[in-house]
């Protein structure tokens, strides 16, 4: 049975719908990313399932005794505080027993890469360091449900890798709906896409379904230099696309198969340096999306 259950969920700001109908429901023990371009209604929606914001209209329906965890966007932190004793509080606040809570705080603290620095004032971390104590916040009373509004976007390559490695590590016994718009990452971890324009949901279904809906495979022929690439291109009558080194063929109906592309290229002596079968990113797909709306 789903862990959550949204249904219909709007929200209005005057005239403007900043989340308009929006359903969909989280699985057990599954990664959602919520994804969309800027004022599309993902900070909304998530303040509405984190109970911080009201719905106009629409429902959440959550599983029995379900603990929720929250990270977001721009977490405020009382920077006088040390990381510990702030952790140690939002423990408190999220109803973990005093006894427990230092310890607790401290575990989550070490989990989250900053065991060195529990007992610094918050005033002095560095931006990657927040964005750890963020999750810290988030998941020390060990939610069943944990809701990131951008947990990776702040961050340089290095932190989205250490985040993502530790949002990983948790999606063993937590589910995480997180929203992004780094869409590399978001590929590496999702069960369930939410695609959203305009406060609607414009796409969903797993990366899978998404993927066959809207990726052309292409073939993929790669030559020594462009040069090489656009003399093909040009030269041959099929529709091709080709960028730096590559020529890239789309496999449709009124495209080339695999088979025919490898038999030109042999009977034609060309010399190249590989040819593969390649699916648009999730990226590509996005912006085909949206662009389509
Ligand atoms: N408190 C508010 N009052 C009025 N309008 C608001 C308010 N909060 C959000 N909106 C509007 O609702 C829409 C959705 O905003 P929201 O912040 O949810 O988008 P978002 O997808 O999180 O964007 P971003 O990626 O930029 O954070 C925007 O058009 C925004 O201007």
């Amino acid at each position: 049975m789903s862990l959550m259950e949204v249904n219909n969920l709007t929200k209005q700001y005057g005239q403007e719908l900043a989340v308009e109908n929006l359903s969909f429901g989280l699985e057990k023990g599954t990664a959602t990313a919520l994804i969309g371009p800027n004022g599309a209604g993902k900070t909304t929606t998530l303040s509405m399932l984190a109970d911080l914001l009201s719905p106009s209209s629409g429902t959440i329906s959550l599983a029995d005794g379900l603990t929720v965890g929250f990270l977001p966007q721009y977490p405020q932190f009382f920077p006088w505080l040390t990381a510990l004793e702030f952790t140690e509080m939002a423990a408190r606040l999220s109803g973990v027993d005093t006894k427990k809570a230092r310890l607790q705080a401290m575990r989550t603290l070490e989990f989250v890469g900053l065991e060195g620095a529990m007992r610094k004032n918050i005033g002095a971390f560095s931006g990657g360091m927040k964005q750890r104590l963020g999750l810290a916040q988030a998941i020390v009373h060990d939610p069943k449900l944990l809701l990131l509004d951008e947990p990776i976007s702040a961050l340089d390559p290095t932190g989205r890798r250490e985040i993502m490695d530790l949002l990983k590590s948790l999606q063993q016994d937590t589910t995480i709906l997180y929203s992004t718009h780094i869409l590399n990452d978001a590929e590496e971890m999702t069960d369930q896409l939410l695609f959203m324009k305009d406060g609607r949901l414009i796409e969903h279904g797993s990366l899978d379904e998404v993927k066959s809906r809207h990726a052309n495979l292409r073939i993929r022929i790669r030559f020594h230099n462009p040069a090489e690439a656009m003399k093909f291109a040009e030269e041959h009558p099929w529709k091709t696309y080709v960028s730096a080194d590559s020529v890239y063929l789309s496999v449709d109906e009124e495209g080339p198969g695999m088979q025919q592309v490898l038999y030109t290229l042999s009977s034609e002596k060309q010399d190249i340096l590989g040819v593969e079968f390649q699916t648009a990113s999730l990226e590509e797909i996005f912006l085909k999306v949206v662009a389509g709306q």
